[in-house]
């Protein structure tokens, strides 16, 4: 085990289900590791369709109270989530980074903004008005929206209780209740809800946690009848496999997947910010970002100039020890994560021209570290152009006008998020809105403002969520119509 093991570490990580802790009906359990020493430090409990079953029987004798309880009560509730998550918000990062490799400073980051997630989704519930429309003075129709029952939330490694925040925010404050299932990488912070959960009060069977293998427990969750909706942060087969499963049960959907953003530069950005941008936004979060600008496309001009001070600034990135302060790159997740980006390295190198990084840092001789690493003169076609890498390696090419930029952006499968870096405002609006993709920033890295879609486009995703599009996914709308004056109906079959 690692020497900088947090205090506190659990040695066995177990379910959580009807307000208790459980172990799987099988007693099965995996083992979990830290990306420093790739060794166990707990194992967890494995959960399989019988664990699944009576998470999902928890939370559906819970519904009815919860759902019952009113926005403004539930709101309480959440904000009280938020104080739990703001008081831990040291063991919790502690947790994070020792589980997930992020450094340290980044991970207390996350533990912001998952509570964050909680105090803004309390006050979007509180502030919803319902719909009415009214047709002169013949009808009135008005829309009562319900939680759907019952949500399913599967969720990935690498930043792994922000974003199980984020899904459990908005299934929470629309009334939901829910199974959650950690990514297996990652189940550590996950520990924490039960905690937390208990002193806001949230009653037993609302929030349900089943630890496992995807294909086990999380197929389990897609599959199980009486959830009717699956809200998945992820890979892009994945999301395929869950989508094609779901379709069984015409289950209500949400997607984000995968991504391979690219960031526009022109010649007339202001290059400074544009650097300092792209060198966050590739590299924070040691890379494993969906929305992480991947791709960096330079006009012409600045190209030579970008990509050597670009490839600068990646040597001077600090690459250490997750728990250090000082570190900007930590560990990657997981030996085998961090075999796929070495392997993606190795083709960059056929593919492109390493200006930066691609090796180990030599003052780090274990765990999963690898030096920034920068390839320019990257071709389309490129697997590095291509496919989602998921580490701190990025892809580089020129291009020689705004329709070659457009071209180049959009010349993947997918489109979640893009950057565009100019002075010339008109034009910056222009390949905003010609970029395939769900999310664009203009000048700008990626500042989130929770009150916007967030999701995206061709292969990165179905469906948005944040403010009122989470409301929208969490709950049904129905519609009454009924009738304010004298009803005149075709009369079928006759006189009355
Ligand atoms: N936020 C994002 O955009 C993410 C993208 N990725 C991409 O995916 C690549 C592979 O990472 P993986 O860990 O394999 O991601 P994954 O998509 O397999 O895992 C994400 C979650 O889905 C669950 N899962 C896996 N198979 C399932 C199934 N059949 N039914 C239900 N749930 C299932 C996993 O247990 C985990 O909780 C990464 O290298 C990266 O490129 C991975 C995680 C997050
Ligand atoms: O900011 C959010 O709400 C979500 C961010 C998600 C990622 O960065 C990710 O999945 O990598």
């Amino acid at each position: 085990m690692s020497p900088t093991c947090p205090d506190g570490l659990p040695r066995a990580i177990r379910h959580w289900i009807g307000g208790a802790a459980a172990d799987s009906a099988d007693g099965c359990t995996f083992e979990v590791t830290d990306p420093v020493s790739n060794t166990p430090y707990a194992h967890a409990a494995a959960g399989g369709r019988p664990d699944v079953d009576r998470a999902v029987a928890a939370a559906r004798s819970a519904f009815p109270a919860w759902s019952a309880l009113g926005n403004r009560a539930r709101a309480t509730v959440l904000t009280r989530i938020a104080d739990g998550i703001e008081a831990r918000e040291e063991r919790l990062a502690a947790f994070e980074s020792y589980d997930s490799g992020l450094p340290i400073t980044q991970a207390r980051g996350q533990a912001r903004r998952a509570a964050e997630n909680f105090r803004y989704f309390a006050d979007v519930v509180v502030a919803l008005g319902e719909e009415a429309f009214r047709q002169g003075q013949e009808q009135f129709s008005y829309v009562v929206r319900t939680p759907i029952g019952v949500a399913g939330l599967i969720t990935p490694w690498n930043t792994p209780f922000m974003l199980e925040s984020w899904k459990l925010a908005p299934a929470l404050a629309s009334g939901c209740t829910l199974v959650l299932k950690p990514a297996e990488w990652t189940p550590l912070s996950a520990s924490l809800w039960p905690e937390i959960l208990t002193e806001a009060g949230v009653p037993a069977g609302v929030v349900n946690i089943v630890h496992g293998i995807g294909e086990e427990a999380g197929q389990a969750l897609v599959d199980h009848p009486d959830v009717p909706l699956i809200s998945f942060t992820g890979s892009t087969d994945t999301g395929r496999h869950i989508a094609r499963s779901s379709a069984q049960h015409l289950k209500t959907l949400s997607m984000e997947l995968g991504g391979k953003s690219p960031v526009v530069v022109f010649a007339d950005a202001d290059l400074e910010t544009a650097l300092d941008s792209v060198v966050f936004g590739v590299f924070s979060l040691n890379g494993e970002r969906c929305t992480a600008g991947s791709r960096v496309l330079v006009e012409r001009p600045l190209y030579e100039e970008f990509s050597r001070r670009l490839a600068e600034r990646a040597k001077r990135v600090t690459v250490g020890p997750p728990s250090d302060p000082a570190t900007e790159v930590g560990a990657l997740v997981h030996p085998e994560h961090y075999a796929r980006v070495l392997d993606y390295v190795d083709i960059g190198r056929k593919e492109g021209r390493l200006v930066a990084g691609g090796t180990r840092p030599a003052h780090l001789p274990e765990g999963n570290y690898l030096q920034p690493t920068v390839f320019a003169d990257v071709p389309p076609d490129a697997r590095i152009f291509q496919e989602e890498i998921f580490g701190p390696v990025v892809a580089v090419a020129p291009f020689d006008n705004e329709s070659e930029a457009v071209e180049l952006a959009n010349a993947t499968q997918y489109g979640l998020a893009a950057y565009v870096w100019t002075s010339d405002l008109r034009r910056g609006h222009r390949v905003a809105h010609a970029v395939e993709s769900g999310m664009v920033w203009i000048n700008s890295h990626n500042v989130r403002d929770l009150r916007t879609p967030f999701g995206g486009v061709k292969a990165s995703g179905v469906g948005r969520e944040g403010g009122a599009h989470s409301v929208d996914f969490y709950t049904e709308s129905k519609i009454v119509h009924v009738a304010l004056g004298e009803v005149r109906t075709p009369r079928f079959g006759g006189k009355r």
